[in-house]
């Protein structure tokens, strides 16, 4: 059975990444999806947008919806305070496998708890099986059509706070027109649009931050 886009992904990163080194690991990743095959990694581009949000939270829990890879999973939890930790929540087996192996490559996986299951199962049991009292940093990378549902069940769940901020990927393209009319016009929200690139591409793309009024 030939191999998954993903697969050959994950090998090209044990074949040339420097274990245990999280940015030799996104460099490889980047460096693949750019020459080789694209994947929908938030690249480097809006990378640095994702982490300049995340050091201005500087969050002690963190959530992602949409793993992937574990390309932005790398990327948000190698810059995780001591004793600070990132869920991340990805449906596809094939996926989760790929980016468990991913973190832990990485060298991460003490910042990093991967749930396996829909984020609209995960959520819920955040608090009482996954001991969350409020969120700080919440990065939206899953279906499109999912954000706002997904931010009205966080809200809905108690797990926002006053000042917790989420940060949406391809509110441009693939787009996430819905989210933005909702988030935008939600006076419990603060937004700020970052206009940048889909990752690999010269394409237009922007990511939305909003952070939770309370
Ligand atoms: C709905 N609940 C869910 N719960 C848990 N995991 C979920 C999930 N939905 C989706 N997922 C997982 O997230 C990932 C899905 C991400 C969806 N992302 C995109 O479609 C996307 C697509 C593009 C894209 C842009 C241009 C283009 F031509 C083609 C694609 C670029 C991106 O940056 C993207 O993020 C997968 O790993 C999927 O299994
Ligand atoms: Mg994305």
């Amino acid at each position: 059975m030939n191999q998954s886009k993903e697969q050959r992904i994950l090998n090209f990163v044990l074949q040339n990444a420097v274990r245990g080194d999280p940015c030799s690991v996104l460099d490889t990743i980047d460096k693949y999806c750019s020459q080789k095959e694209w994947a929908m990694n938030v690249g480097n581009e809006k990378g640095l947008i994702l982490d300049k949000t995340v050091e201005e939270a500087n969050p002690s829990v963190a959530l992602e919806l949409g793993t992937y890879c574990g390309y932005s999973a790398v990327r948000i939890a190698r810059l995780l305070k001591a004793g600070a930790h990132l869920l991340t929540v990805e449906f596809n087996p094939e996926f989760a496998a790929i980016a468990k192996q991913m973190i832990e490559f990485a060298g991460v996986q003490d910042k990093v708890k991967l749930l396996e299951g829909p984020s609209e199962e995960i959520i819920p049991q955040l608090k009482k099986k996954y001991e969350v009292d409020t969120l700080d940093f919440v990065f939206l990378d899953h279906w499109k059509d999912r954000y706002t549902p997904d931010t009205i069940l966080l809200q809905e769940c108690n797990l926002l706070r006053k000042g917790s901020v989420l940060l949406a990927d391809n509110v441009i393209v693939p787009g996430a027109p819905e989210f933005l009319n909702y988030i935008r016009n939600n006076p419990h929200f603060q937004c700020t649009n970052y206009p940048s690139h889909l990752e690999y591409m010269k394409v237009e793309d922007a990511m939305e931050k909003a952070v939770f009024l309370g």
